[in-house]
């Protein structure tokens, strides 16, 4: 065990960068959701690379943006808690746009922390998007905002560039024990998880027709044996109208929404998976305190 590197990384990144495509790519299995909308990521998670010379936990924050509401708030508290604590930040940009106001928020909050912050690597990503001979000109964008950073360009999505990336983080890690068992992938549970691939299932299906009011609470998450697990959840809407909208005609969008979930949850698990989903309407549970602890996001409170 002598030289083995143990340590925490942190990734940083307005909504839909893609943070967790990364994040999967970096660990060979999907963990995060991914969608191609914005907001799907919306606890903290952790994903954790273990090899025979490291082993990487990955904190994977909701983007950082302005708060509209009490979810926003909770987002921005969980993902600035986790800035401190790592031994180096990961900050993905989109290169296929120029630096947008929710990019310049998050330099402007790494700056605030100033010299408690670890080393921060731009991670310049989507590059398979850019023109080679734009790159250049579009990773100095970036850099202006942030220049004491290191840049990696990359493609989270083909993976270019990643293991250079990944190389540097192995450098910026302390000496030590694992933290964790190297079997272990992730430590959220398994219905957390299934949770997130409900929703996420259900976001890409709806498309704009529902926006992101949409939660996912698992009722039931039984193991029938070791290759089959039962698992009801219910989806909660904040409006009657969406309601239908979800179910669909002759409840065949909620069919696909399932079938979907289904796919994605037995990949992730490796077994059988019986899913039973209903629909609810729960106005305005985004601003509910209560609801929100409900639906399992942990209110942090950020230390100044
Ligand atoms: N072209 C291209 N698209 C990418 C790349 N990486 C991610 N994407 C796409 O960008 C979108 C957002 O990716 P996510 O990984 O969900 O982004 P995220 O940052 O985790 O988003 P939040 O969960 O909202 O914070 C998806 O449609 C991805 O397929 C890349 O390297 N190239």
């Amino acid at each position: 065990m002598s030289h083995f590197r143990a340590g925490f990384v942190t990734l940083v990144g307005r909504p839909n960068v893609g943070k967790s495509t990364l994040m999967n790519g970096l660990l060979g299995q999907k963990v995060a959701a991914v969608s191609p909308r914005p907001q799907t990521t919306r606890r903290r998670q952790l994903g954790i690379l273990s090899r025979d010379d490291c082993q990487i936990i990955f904190m994977d924050t909701p983007g950082l943006h302005k708060p509209v509401h009490k979810l926003g708030e909770y987002m921005n508290e969980t993902a600035a808690a986790t800035l401190e604590d790592a031994d180096i930040i990961v900050w993905l940009v989109d290169a296929s746009q120029p630096p947008q106001e929710e990019d310049r928020l998050i330099a402007e909050r790494l700056e605030k922390i100033g010299n408690k912050l670890p080393p921060v690597l731009l991670a310049v990503n989507k590059i398979d998007s850019l023109a080679a001979e734009n790159l250049s000109a579009r990773s100095a964008e970036f850099q202006s905002l942030r220049p004491t950073a290191e840049v990696f360009p990359l493609s989270a999505a083909n993976g270019a560039g990643c293991d250079a990336l990944l190389a540097r983080i192995l450098s910026a890690l302390p000496e030590g024990q694992p933290y964790y068992d190297p079997d272990q992938i992730t430590d959220l549970y398994e219905r957390d998880i299934a949770a997130d691939l409900i929703r996420e299932s259900a976001l890409r299906l709806l498309r704009d027709e529902v926006p992101h009011g949409i939660a996912v609470r698992i009722d039931e998450f039984k193991e029938r044996s070791e290759e089959q697990v039962y698992i009801g959840a219910t989806l909660f809407v904040e409006r009657e109208s969406h309601k239908g909208i979800v179910i669909g005609q002759g409840a065949s969008m909620l069919k696909q929404i399932g079938t979907a979930a289904r796919q994605e949850i037995e990949a992730m698990s490796g077994r059988h998976v019986y899913l039973e989903l209903r629909v609810k309407v729960n106005k305005n549970w985004r601003d509910d305190p209560n609801a929100l602890r409900l639906f399992g996001f942990v209110i942090e409170k950020e230390e100044e």
